[in-house]
């Protein structure tokens, strides 16, 4: 562990390193909301102590000053640390995110066995895990998942150990340095009082509507071009300002940008265009709750990635990430503020395509306020009780919206389609469909996914894997190695350049032949379906024309 990391050790070290006793290092800022979360912390530590200390080795490290967090969550994940957790506000969150990553590269374990990341053709996974202990003035990203400052709670979410994957956003800044956030993203006015509001903390979250005020002196509407998702340019006129969401609150509890979400693969993106300050004053209740999209002159979007050059060279247009002060927008022609959406599997060699994801420990997934959500996450964990999409490496459903429930999943069918189709977007699946069934088989990306978030060992895989490493004629080459040895899809990019104007291209192209592809209505041709009636269970993935069994999904990645 790091050298500086203060471990607890209290238990057996001869017992840590020959069990799986966790590595959680928490990296405290003791100045965090006025220097509260310091005697907070001092607080919790016997509790931390007790409720952990038997699994996991606790390792506290205190901040010295700004940026130090970043330093020790480096030292950490190269010292093999499992988990790294935040305690303090969203800037500590921002460093210890800042942390995960050197450069344009996530930083690695220096112990190659006990390594975190796993590096499949060339597909990088980032499986160290990110926690956080919301102890700050605003602490807005833990709003997102309904959690409250309450760390006794957070410590409950570590121990319980449930797992998801969030996004991670990149800004890449007028040198081409990478910086990364997890929340909220924004320029102009609202990132000018997040300036002015750090300096008044003191004044807890009134400190951002005191900054808000400040800023609104001597602001200009800015007119601004962008680009989305590698689009046109398009000129913004009179911007207020323009926030991208990967989470939905910022500045102390304004939900910005509702329809956000860590784990969505695209940030929101808010634009407030030709706000005056009455108009602030006026409909701030909105900004809380979340209501402003309706607003006169309020426009939002779903971006992967966004470019924002300004037009008239000023200079003066603050840039924030996550509540962080970050500089200036680079002036027209120098240079352009870009940023990225991201999500899961770096390719590395394709230097445009950074699609990070953290392994988010101890997700509330029964605290989220957004229902869809927890519906799918309470779905993967069925999977794992009905040994359904785990085991099998298959799936079905009937197209059958109303039916009360999935007849060997305990939720609503319709949650099932939605889940599979939600699956089916980031590849995890492929999908068929034939005689008013929906069939979807697991793909390499979606045994891995399940695999970590249902922290599998890596000799578990489907059944229908196994099988196809049997071999003879048409058989699938499935199996025959290593896991890691799993044969991929055709590369996800063409030559250098992602398709990044089509979801498909950075998801990856197709993967099989015309009519292999899984589109609905598509069964294969040799496919006999082997119905035993309403209620029965489908022979997919059982034999007939399952995950690897045959040679009509003989090109599936
Ligand atoms: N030891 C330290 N002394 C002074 N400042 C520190 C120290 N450690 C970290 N910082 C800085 O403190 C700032 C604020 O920290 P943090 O976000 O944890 O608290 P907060 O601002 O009260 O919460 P929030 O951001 O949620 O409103 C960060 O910018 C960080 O760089």
């Amino acid at each position: 562990m790091a050298s500086h990391l203060s471990a607890d050790r209290t238990t057996s070290r001869g017992a840590v390193s020959s069990s799986r006793r966790r590595d959680l290092v928490f990296v405290v800022n003791p100045r965090g909301a006025n220097g509260r979360t310091g005697e907070e912390w001092k607080k919790l530590l016997p509790y931390l102590r007790s409720r952990l200390g038997s699994d996991c080795n606790i390792c506290e490290s205190l901040t010295s000053g700004p940026c130090h967090a970043i330093d020790i969550t480096r030292e950490a994940i190269r010292e093999g640390a499992d988990a790294v957790i935040a305690v303090g506000g969203d800037g500590t969150l921002h460093e210890v995110v800042n942390g995960f990553f050197w450069g344009e590269k996530p930083v690695s374990n220096h112990d190659e066995k006990a390594t975190h990341m796993t590096a499949l053709a060339g597909d990088i996974i980032i499986v160290h895990s990110l926690q956080l202990i919301p102890l700050g003035t605003g602490s807005d990203f833990a709003r997102t998942f309904g959690w409250k400052n309450d760390p006794c709670e957070a410590i409950e979410r570590i121990a319980k150990g449930l797992r998801s994957w969030i996004d991670v956003g990149v800004i890449v800044g007028g040198g081409g340095e990478s910086h990364y956030f997890l929340n909220v993203a924004d320029i102009h006015l609202s990132a000018k009082a997040g300036y002015y509001a750090s300096r008044y903390k003191r004044f807890g979250n009134l400190c951002y509507v005191i900054g808000a005020l400040q800023a609104f002196f001597g602001h200009q509407n800015q007119d601004l071009k962008i680009k989305v998702n590698e689009g046109e340019w398009e000129v913004c006129s009179k911007v207020t300002a323009l926030c991208i969401g990967n989470a939905k609150f910022f500045g102390g509890g304004m939900k910005i940008t509702p329809n956000a979400h860590p784990s969505s693969g695209n940030f929101e993106v808010v634009i407030l265009q030709d706000f005056k300050w009455y108009d602030f004053i006026l409909k701030l209740h909105k900004l809380y709750d979340g209501t402003h999209l309706s607003v006169k002159n309020v426009f939002s979007r779903s971006a992967r990635s966004i470019e924002i050059e300004e037009i008239e060279g000023s200079g003066s247009i603050y840039v924030q990430s996550d509540g962080e002060f970050l500089g200036f927008l680079p002036r027209k022609g120098k240079t352009l503020g870009l940023m990225f959406v991201i999500y899961m599997n770096v390719t590395p060699k394709t230097t445009a395509s950074k699609r990070y994801s953290l392994y988010f420990l101890g997700f509330a997934i029964w605290r989220t306020e957004d229902k869809h959500r927890r519906n799918r996450l309470h779905l993967v964990v069925a999977t794992e009780t009905s040994s359904d999409l785990n085991n099998e490496g298959v799936c079905y459903a009937k197209k059958d919206y109303n039916l009360a429930k999935h007849p060997e999943i305990d939720v609503p069918n319709l949650q099932v389609i939605k889940l599979m189709q939600s699956f089916k977007s980031k590849e995890y699946v492929r999908e068929t469909f034939a005689w008013m069934h929906y069939y979807w088989y697991l793909t390499n990306d979606g045994i891995e996914f399940l695999r970590i978030y249902l922290n599998l060992p890596s000799e578990i895989v489907p059944n229908t894997l196994k099988r196809a490493a049997r071999p003879g004629p048409g058989g699938r080459p499935f199996g025959g190695g290593p896991p890691g040895d799993r044969p991929r899809g055709p590369p996800r990019f063409e030559g250098d350049r992602p398709r990044f104007g089509d979801r498909d291209g950075y998801r990856g192209g197709p993967r099989g032949p015309p009519g292999e592809s899984g589109e609905k209505g598509g069964a294969p041709a040799e496919y006999q379906p082997s119905f035993r009636g309403p209620g029965g269970r489908p022979g997919f993935g059982r034999g007939g024309g399952g995950y690897g069994a045959g040679p009509d999904s003989g090109s599936f990645a």
